[in-house]
């Protein structure tokens, strides 16, 4: 197994690389980009593409260029293999930049020129920050596909992007058990109160004195799930198992097949009728606070409440203050408005089950997701297009 930087050193010894005419013109049908600082000889027209040369003059036509470049934004922690493998199609590199500052100077100095695409990781936002209007205008002409490793892309301004003809891709499907998981796992700990006896046994109580309230079982309750893509659907599956009855909300109805028996009802009747409610929603700027003071005055008394999608979803101050009233239990949190910063509101009540986003944090389906998003990095190179491009350009 090779490692990342033993690949990027193989890889920058292959920075040249004859390319036979034929998979030059099979890139170029198929819209793949080719980096411009070294393309085809000037009288070159399109028609000379169109039509192929007899088999035995190709060789004396084959044209001379680098590989594209792919920029590595994060780190490779598990697929190596699949990684290093992107060597024979393209020279990785990394940016120098520590800060976005310096990321956006590396930018302006032609660092990146030659980079067709990147892999990005959620963690990388530490360097490069959002990726917003100014970052994306920055970034290089050639760049026209960004690889971002994770389920939610909150972090990309999708609508810039498309401005600046640059194609997002996420990884949807790798992430739905792990994440389906941490959310059963959090409602069945909020509805059973386990956070106050945890707490109480870590600090030599036992129980605690007096004991923590009897917490509820899962069988007979009903489980609003708003947002019902690959993770709410998951989640249903596994709640049925847990003898919960389970309804949604979603933009659209989903056909029998896909909600599983699941009730489509409308926002207000999810708010309404709901024990447990669960947002596995992305954020945007229709969604952000979609959950607020007005909404939990909509729910049923002493409801249960989880969060394993955006911590923003929800106003957490108007949680803070639902929670203190009663209005809601306990609840189940997982993703934080301004992580890695925790409401003290909820830091502080015990009815609370926090977890410090760990939705995707296992080895094995961290591995999925990366492979998943060097899957999309290599489509990208050798054909062009993204295999799971996100929702908003799907049409584009
Ligand atoms: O994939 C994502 O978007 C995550 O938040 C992982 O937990």
């Amino acid at each position: 197994m090779l490692s990342t930087a033993t690949c990027r050193t193989l890889s920058s010894f292959a920075s040249f690389a004859f390319k036979p005419l034929d998979r030059v013109l099979v890139a170029k049908k198929r819209g793949a980009l080719l980096p411009r600082h070294k393309t085809f000889p000037s009288n070159t027209s399109s028609q000379h593409f169109a039509t192929p040369r007899p088999f035995s003059t190709r060789k004396d036509l084959s044209i001379k260029m680098s590989k594209p470049q792919v920029l590595l934004l994060g780190e490779i922690d598990h697929a190596h293999e699949a990684w290093s493998s992107l060597s024979s199609i393209a020279d990785i590199i990394e940016p120098k930049a520590r800060s976005r500052e310096e990321f956006l100077k590396e930018c302006k100095a032609g660092a990146f020129d030659k980079v067709i695409v990147s892999y990005r990781t959620f963690q990388s936002v530490a360097i490069t920050g959002l990726i917003d209007e100014e970052l994306i205008a920055a970034l290089p002409k050639n760049l026209k596909f960004i690889a971002h490793n994770g389920a939610g892309y909150d972090q990309i301004d999708v609508h810039a992007c498309t401005k600046h003809d640059i194609r997002v891709s996420n990884v949807p499907t790798a992430v739905d058990d792990a994440t389906a998981d941490t959310n059963m796992f959090l409602i069945l700990g909020a509805l059973r109160g386990f956070n106050t006896s945890i707490l109480a046994l870590r600090n030599g109580h036992w129980k605690g004195s007096p004991p923590p309230p009897l917490g509820h079982d899962p069988q007979g309750k009903v489980l609003g799930i708003l947002g019902m893509g690959g993770i709410g659907r998951n989640l249903m599956k596994k709640a049925t198992a847990f003898g919960m009855t389970t309804q949604y909300y979603n933009r659209a109805k989903l056909s029998d097949e896909l909600s599983g028996g699941a009730k489509y009802v409308g926002f207000d009747e999810l708010l309404a009728t709901s024990d447990v409610l669960s947002l596995n929603l992305p954020l945007n700027k229709q969604t952000r606070h979609i959950i607020s003071t007005k909404e939990f005055a909509k729910m049923k008394k002493g409801i249960v409440i989880t969060n394993t999608a955006r911590g923003a979803v929800m106003d957490e101050d108007a949680l803070v203050k639902a929670l203190e009233s009663g209005q809601v239990w306990s609840a189940g949190l997982d993703v934080f408005e301004e992580e890695p910063k925790v409401h003290p509101g909820l830091v502080a009540n015990p009815n609370v089950l926090l977890v410090p986003h760990m939705g995707t944090w296992t080895v094995e389906t961290q591995t999925k997701m990366e492979v998943w998003c060097i899957d999309n990095v290599r489509s990208a190179v050798e054909q062009g297009v993204l295999k799971s491009p996100v929702g908003e350009q799907k049409d584009t």
